[in-house]
């Protein structure tokens, strides 16, 4: 599927939709806040089991109770499309299972 970058506007209107998550330069970013060192490590396996499925990975940050994605699109020179915005709702939806904040 071909992707196209996506405009100022048309990455602001779809922030919208997506509480927690920020254009940081050039790529999408959200953290999250997990019960537990543990809990946060279930959940990075869980995106890598989506972004693998996606075929898009994000920069995915393991840390103390907590978990970072960093995306854009690497082939179209690193600008923000649908895909990163695709990518960031199913990692919404799965957040809420692992109790991330
Ligand atoms: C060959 C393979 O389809 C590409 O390298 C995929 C893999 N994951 C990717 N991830 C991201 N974030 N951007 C890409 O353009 C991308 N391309």
């Amino acid at each position: 599927m071909p992707v196209e970058p996506l405009s100022q506007k048309e990455i602001e209107d779809r922030l919208a939709e997506l509480p927690g998550w920020s254009l940081d330069g050039d790529r999408l970013t959200r953290s999250y806040r997990l019960a537990s060192h543990f809990a946060a490590t279930a959940m990075v396996v869980h995106i890598a089991q989506v972004q693998d499925k996606l075929n898009h990975h994000s920069d995915l940050t393991l840390g103390y109770n907590t978990v970072s994605l960093s995306v854009n699109t690497h082939s179209v020179g690193g600008a923000v499309t649908e895909m990163d915005f695709k990518l960031a709702h199913r990692v919404e939806e799965l957040a809420a299972g692992h109790g991330a904040k």
